[in-house]
């Protein structure tokens, strides 16, 4: 009996230090400063790097915006993103075509909308009662009043057509249709490049709509399209938000910026950016908190991250994260980003688990601003540029 416990327990610390050892080999970056606690963290696909001030790491979480732009610049040398011997990076695939690839993803809001209306036009004469439909169904899928009237008036008038269309010929319309209110000239360029300096965009919106998620996507999406990213982490409000941030960018290679919980969130996002310009990276992508307890808190909040960074030069794109399948109240939401920051751009996440695709329409026209994204799943590659047609042809489906 002595035996096995004694053979027992050499099997646990024999299996204890195994699992250590594997754990340690996966990790791909470096913790740079081993005191957290002090400041600013670095975390770096490898070493290493050299600071001409590690002073100015360590002191990086100091509130006063006025002595950071006045810190002494540290030299980063980044290093190309290659991991440990034995690990590989994921090679994530370019941006483009996404939408397309991932149409599938939007089932759910194919069948309620495309085929709903598909089949109320499809049939031979149409009542009012088959218009009401038409409009219950555009409701139904959050394309909102303003849009569906509009839909809804312009199809009326094309009732000619529509008793003769075929199949092929109604889907056609429907998805002309949807692609006009959808706006398709907008411009949903994504400024994550400039000529002489990293571009900055800032990501904001409320807790659990997919910021972090959003960001490590973006990083992934602009890794696969050859380019070189630092990764700010200024959701200081929650250690896990840092943590997930830093294994999306460990997984491509690319560098963490983090501060200490509860630390200043305008002096990471600082530091990162400083980081970024040193370092010569094509985009640096800012993650924020959003969940702070009243409305001004977080505006000042953001409006300071916002004005640190621009000591160092100007936020090209401010992105607002919005979970679809929270539906209007997201746009309700969205109104008190928009009064603390300028948003440039909407990235909508969760659009494949709703029936509401429509939501893209609504989100435009009652905010002014242009989705620029949309998330389509839980995967690292599950975001896709936004491509009016292409979103229309996937909402409507197949004949
Ligand atoms: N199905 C689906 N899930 C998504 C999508 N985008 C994000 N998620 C999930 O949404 C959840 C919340 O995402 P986070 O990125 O942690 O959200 P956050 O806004 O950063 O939240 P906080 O860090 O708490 O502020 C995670 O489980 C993500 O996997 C998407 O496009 N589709």
């Amino acid at each position: 009996m002595e035996f096995v416990l004694i053979a027992l327990a050499i099997l646990v610390v024999a299996l204890v230090l195994g699992a250590s050892l594997l754990v340690g080999r996966g990790r791909r970056t470096t913790r740079l400063d081993t005191d957290a606690a002090a400041g600013t963290t670095l975390t770096r696909p490898r070493p290493p790097v050299t600071t001409a001030d590690p002073a100015a790491q360590a002191g990086a979480t100091a509130v006063d915006p006025t002595s950071l732009a006045e810190a002494p610049t540290p030299t980063v040398d980044l290093p190309p993103a290659e991991p440990e011997p034995g690990l590989v990076f994921d090679t994530p695939p370019p941006s483009a075509g996404r939408l397309v690839r991932l149409r599938s993803r939007l089932a759910r809001s194919q069948s309620s909308l495309g085929r709903g209306l598909l089949t109320v036009l499809s049939r031979e004469k149409l009542t009012e009662d088959d218009w009401e439909e038409v409009e219950e169904t555009l409701l139904a899928a959050d394309v909102g009043l303003a849009a569906t009237t509009q839909i809804v008036q312009r199809l009326r008038t094309q009732t000619l057509v529509l008793a003769t269309a075929s199949g092929t010929q109604l889907r056609d319309l429907v998805v002309r249709e949807l692609t006009a209110v959808l706006g398709p000239d907008l411009d949903r360029t994504l400024a994550t490049e400039q000529p002489d300096r990293p571009a900055v965009v800032l990501v904001v919106g409320v807790n659990g709509a997919g910021k972090t998620t959003t960001v490590g996507k973006i990083a992934r999406a602009l890794v696969g399209d050859g380019r070189s990213v630092v990764l700010g982490a200024a959701d200081t409000f929650r250690a896990a938000a840092a943590d997930q941030l830093e294994t999306w960018g460990e997984r491509v290679g690319v560098l963490t910026v983090r501060g200490r919980e509860g630390g200043d969130p305008a002096s990471v996002a600082f530091e990162a950016v400083r980081t970024g310009i040193d370092a010569g990276v094509d985009t640096v992508l800012i993650d924020t908190a959003g969940r702070l307890h009243t409305k001004s808190g977080l505006m000042d909040e953001l409006g300071k991250v916002k004005r640190v960074v621009e000591k160092l030069g100007p936020v090209d794109e401010v992105l607002l994260v919005l979970d679809a399948t929270t539906g209007q109240n997201g746009v309700v939401q969205a109104r008190v980003f928009t009064e603390a920051v300028t948003v440039t751009g909407v990235v909508l996440t969760k659009l494949d688990g709703t029936a509401k695709g429509g939501i893209v329409v609504a989100v435009q026209r009652e905010l002014g601003i242009p989705v620029k994204l949309v998330g389509l799943g839980e995967g690292p590659d599950d975001l896709a540029p936004f491509e009016p047609e292409a979103f229309a042809e996937a909402l409507v489906g197949n004949v």
